[in-house]
């Protein structure tokens, strides 16, 4: 908003105190910031990363959001996603359910799937609005590109902590195979459109492997960290990005690493008076890749497997019927009732969740 100055985000309201991840000493596989970053994969599976080099492109991605945004909702509707269960594309506002009682969400996204942003001007999945294409070259595909950069890093130093053979994570993500990755930007409405007590993204955990987060000055995001009972804010840091593992990781490493419950609620007091935006690089595995733990890849991961419950991990999905379906069972067009959500959800799920 021009000419106005957002306020800081407040110091009297609950946060989670994650690590803080220099990108470059983990790029230098510095062993001692390894260690960090285990840390934070493996207790709370959120970190920030500093030093990530992502700026300019971030930047971008908030503006053709904002030119997106402001496109006629009708123009808008031409590219949305649909309730097939496919994530590319616009999703409007109030789309999803936020909860088993059918709440609409209330932000709106746009979606960019990494197969179209590297095969740019030739569609592999699916054509976008204008202002999406006018910046495919000049800054979606440079922030596809860094994003995959570094969570294949993390990938890396991961796969190698978790006792695999090199490369047996990066072997579930190939680069060449139709996949869930994406690239998005979030608009959150201002609290006039929004009422504190309304969650703009339910309760969930993410669908894959790993998130590379990016936010303004404006808190919302909160997460539940494991045993507690209220939710925190993550407070936003100018520079630093905002990293988390998904269910897709959580599955391939038997639980060592961990996809945590998070959502979106509105900012906190003054802070929202502000419109929100959020941009996101999601990396997901290839369609095909079956969800099952590496047990027989890795020690450690079998001795998790085989001190947790029977079969927790063992998905019986591959990471396309696992994205279909929790896309899918989230729409509200899809709603038949509480079942429904029930449906949609992922490792957090327990079947007596009810
Ligand atoms: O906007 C945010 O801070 C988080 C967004 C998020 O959790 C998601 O898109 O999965
Ligand atoms: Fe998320």
């Amino acid at each position: 908003m021009p000419g106005t100055t957002i306020p800081p985000f407040p110091d009297d309201v609950p946060t989670v105190p994650l690590l803080v991840i220099d990108y470059e000493l983990i790029k230098a596989r510095d062993k001692t910031e390894i260690d960090r970053l285990w840390d934070a994969a493996t207790t709370l599976g959120f970190w920030y990363l500093k030093n990530h080099g992502a700026d300019e492109a971030v930047a971008g991605m908030f503006e053709m959001g904002a030119e997106t945004m402001a496109l006629p909702l009708e123009e808008k509707m031409k590219f949305e996603q649909g309730n097939e269960g496919m994530s590319f594309g616009y999703k409007a506002a109030g789309a999803n359910a936020t909860d088993e009682t059918g709440a609409p969400d209330c932000i709106e996204f746009i979606n960019v799937a990494k197969d179209d942003a590297l095969t740019y001007p030739t569609p592999r999945v699916r054509t976008y609005p204008s202002t999406v294409n006018a910046r495919m070259e000049r800054t979606i595909t440079p922030f596809v590109r860094q994003s995959m950069e570094i969570n294949d890093t993390l990938l890396e130093v991961f796969n190698e902590r978790l006792g695999l053979p090199a490369g047996a994570l990066a072997k579930l993500h190939p680069l060449e195979e139709l996949s869930g990755c994406e690239a998005r930007t979030i608009r959150n409405p201002k609290n006039q459109e929004m009422p504190q007590d309304k969650a703009a993204i339910g309760a969930h955990t993410d669908f894959g492997s790993l998130s590379f987060l990016h936010h303004q000055k404006l808190g919302g995001l909160q997460v539940l960290p494991p045993g507690a009972e209220q939710w925190k804010y993550v407070k936003p840091i100018p520079g630093h990005a905002i990293c988390n593992a998904g269910d897709t990781l959580a599955i391939f490493s038997g639980g060592i690493i961990r996809s945590n419950l998070h959502r979106v609620v509105p900012p906190p007091k003054a802070q929202a008076a502000f419109e929100r935006w959020s941009v996101v690089y999601f990396t997901r595995p290839g369609f095909s890749q079956l969800l099952r733990p590496l047990s027989d890849q890795s020690a450690l991961i079998a001795s998790a497997v085989a001190a947790d419950e029977p079969g927790k991990y063992d998905k019986g999905a591959t990471a396309g019927e696992w994205y279909t379906r929790r896309l899918k069972l989230q729409r509200l067009a899809n709603r038949t009732g509480p079942e429904t959500w029930r449906a949609s959800r992922g490792t957090e799920y327990k079947p007596d969740y009810a």
